[in-house]
């Protein structure tokens, strides 16, 4: 596919005033795509996110006999088919909730079903989800590589019971399990055993969504018990994606503006929610008016502290944001970030110091001194929260180029335009 040229990104003296809607929620739509597609009957989905990562989702159920139709904001799916033979391909792209989730509903039909992505998706971690599978009886074939491509071939069910895994290089081989583990013969006990636990919250997230549905689940901190036993099809309307709204967040906290994020959820289990928090750290507000909350940046931007474990998908953002706060800020907790769209880590403290600044990788995160920045073009690694990150670093220094902005797809479809909008108005 060939790349646009790079993006002369908008820059501002003044502060940012305004509003936004941001589309649904990535990490809920494809949950609910997901349980829907093992669930007792057709579901609604309401304002769900139309973005790459959701139409890979989308294709690689239909793959599997699921029927999705969309009409407008109303999506319906139909279960999948879990008697079909055959051979059958599901492209992952880099989405890491198809990569992950999907392998363990393949497990539950009888096709032979090869998953393969994009070039990077390869070297994204995949052996705890290859080995859990093996583990519960499943055969997998990755002619030894641990990592995409691989073959699973179905064998009409998946018996379940008692799993040890190591979760510690991602949240999502934990949810991968519990999403069809209700409809494995005996349920599942799962136990992560490893030193560290990223994105608590997106594990939150699922063991909410099973019990919206009716599954029973017992869950305590690292251990997870699913009971067997139906999916109850759903009606639902899916909330805004919380991360992908902390570049408007991050709007205000750098410019000491003003932006409202239209139908902030009271209550939430995204990872996202923690922008109201991490706004307070920098020295901004956050405050909700009715249906959504207001963000204020402060005059001096203050250097954070934080601990990014359970929400490490805000970090590229967050990284761009600590750049122009008045002394150092630490990011710590997210060595997870190596293997997720790109090494977030290195190409975070690579983009900064190519605009003149100061960064260093530490064992789990960042140290990021902040420093005079001049323009250049930011690279983007087909990571969407890279081109994030480089669109706030445009808006305080001139002359920032973006390279492939449109990676920004992945999760939120037009985004360049709804940005310029709002920081030129
Ligand atoms: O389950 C999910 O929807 C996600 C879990 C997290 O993954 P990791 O635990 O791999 O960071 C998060 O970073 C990703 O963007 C979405
Ligand atoms: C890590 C991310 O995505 P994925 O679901 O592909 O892991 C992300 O969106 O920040």
């Amino acid at each position: 596919m060939t790349e646009p040229l790079p993006w002369l990104a908008p820059h501002r003296d003044s502060p940012v005033v305004g509003r936004v809607i941001v589309p649904g929620s990535k990490s809920l739509t494809n949950r609910a795509l997901v349980l829907a597609a093992v669930a007792d009957g057709p579901s609604t989905l309401r304002r769900a996110l139309g973005s790459r990562d959701t139409s890979l989702m989308i294709g690689a159920l239909t793959a599997l006999g699921a029927e999705v139709t969309r009409d407008g904001l109303e999506w319906t799916v139909r279960p999948l088919d879990t008697g079909r033979t055959g051979a059958v391909a599901v492209d992952c792209g880099l989405a890491g909730t198809v990569m992950r989730f999907v392998p363990a509903l393949a497990a539950l039909g009888r096709a032979r079903v090869t998953f393969d992505g994009d070039e990077r998706a390869r070297e994204r971690p995949m052996a705890t989800t290859i080995g859990s599978l093996r583990r519960l009886g499943v055969e997998v074939d990755d002619r030894g590589a641990g990592s995409l491509p691989f073959t699973v071939h179905g064998q009409g069910g998946v018996r379940g019971g008692r799993l040890e895994i190591d979760a510690s290089a991602s949240s999502q081989f934990v949810s991968a399990l519990l999403l069809a583990a209700p409809r494995f013969v005996e349920g599942l006990d799962l136990h992560h055993t490893g030193d560290t636990l990223p994105s608590a919250p997106h594990i939150a997230m699922t063991v909410a969504q099973l019990r919206d549905r009716g599954v029973v689940v017992h869950d305590d901190v690292t251990r997870w018990r699913v009971e067997p036993g139906p999916v109850a099809a759903t009606d639902l309307e899916i909330e805004p994606d919380l991360s992908n709204a902390g570049v408007f967040v991050a709007a205000a906290l750098v410019t000491a503006g003003e932006v409202t994020v239209r139908h902030w959820p009271a209550a939430t289990d995204q990872a996202g929610d923690a922008w109201r928090t991490i706004t307070e750290a920098f020295g901004g507000t956050a405050h909700r008016e009715g249906d959504d909350v207001v963000f204020t940046g402060p005059d001096r931007l203050a250097g954070v502290d934080l601990d990014l474990r359970d929400v490490g998908e805000l970090a590229p953002v967050v990284a761009a944001v600590a750049a122009f706060a008045d002394r150092p800020s630490t990011l710590r907790g997210i060595a997870h970030l190596r293997g997720h769209e790109t090494d977030r880590l290195a190409a975070l403290a690579t983009e900064i110091n190519r605009l003149g600044g100061d960064v260093s990788e530490t064992p789990d995160g960042l140290e990021i001194r902040p420093r005079p920045l001049h323009g250049d073009v930011v690279r983007t690694y087909h990571d969407h929260r890279m081109a994030h990150a480089a669109v706030v670093l445009a808006l305080r220094v001139p002359d920032v180029f973006v390279e492939n902005v449109v990676t920004t797809v992945k999760t939120y479809p037009n985004f360049a335009p709804v940005w310029e909008r709002l920081v030129t108005a």
